[in-house]
């Protein structure tokens, strides 16, 4: 049976500082570092035996890998990076801090931006201080810097990746562990649980919490848990 471990990445200073973040590059905070190695510590105790790890190619996420996996005595497992495991990229609200956001445009529209399925957020101005079009890494991805994403837009370049890279493993047997982002990691879940449009709106992620999936041959969860129970959200059902 296929195992499929989901870790958002823990705690990062633009989580700390309430603010949107999409694709800056952001680093953990020492509490994000303690949730990777609290992730780390669940995942040993589960017992299972993965055999290879993906992520995105932001650090939050990459380090959370990796402190999950030294914590594991795992240092040695093969590690994919992909943009496509990116968080959905903000647009025009990368930067800005959310409660402010809120009380400018209003909690409903700043609730629209967040969470609905299609809605994108403004477009990011080409020349902004958050503009990523030139950095080097997706220069060498490949990689065409979106201008905004909704989780829609997200899920459109999430889900390929995940059935031409993932998938097929899974299908294989092999137990994969996959850290990256709230958003990247909703549309992951709304794949593989078959999740409506309309309820794909009340899945939260919590950081650095593995959700720990069984997977049937069609790649249907048979269980689903999170590994701190303290800290797990409602997941949909089964
Ligand atoms: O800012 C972001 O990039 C994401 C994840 O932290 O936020 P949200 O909860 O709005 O999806």
């Amino acid at each position: 049976m296929a195992r499929l471990a989901l870790i958002r990445h823990g705690q990062s200073q633009w989580n700390l500082e309430n603010r949107f973040t999409g694709w800056v590059d952001v680093d953990l905070t020492d509490r994000g570092r303690a949730e990777a190695k609290k992730a780390g510590d669940l995942l040993k105790a589960s017992g299972v035996e993965f055999s290879a790890c993906f992520t995105s190619v932001q650090k939050r996420a990459i380090r959370t890998l990796w402190i999950a996996l030294d914590d594991m005595d795992r240092m040695w497992l093969p590690v994919t990076r992909a943009w496509q495991l990116n968080e959905r990229h903000y647009g025009g609200l990368t930067g800005l801090n959310k409660a402010e956001t809120a009380e400018k445009h209003g909690e409903e529209q700043v609730k629209i931006w967040r969470r609905s399925y299609d809605i994108p957020p403004p477009p990011l101005e080409k020349g902004s201080e958050f503009d990523l079009s030139n950095d080097p890494r997706y220069k060498l991805y490949g990689c065409k810097v979106p201008a905004t994403e909704s989780l829609k837009l997200t899920l459109d370049r999430v889900q390929p990746y995940f059935e031409k890279e993932i998938a097929p493993r899974l299908k294989a047997g092999e137990s994969l562990m996959i850290a990256a982002h709230g958003n990247s990691l909703r549309a992951l879940v709304k794949i593989l649980f078959n999740v409506s449009d309309d309820e794909i709106v009340h899945v939260e992620i919590p950081t650095g919490n593995p959700l720990l999936l069984d997977l049937d041959g069609g790649l249907k969860p048979t269980s689903a848990k999170y590994l701190d129970e303290e800290r797990a959200t409602k997941l949909p059902t089964l």
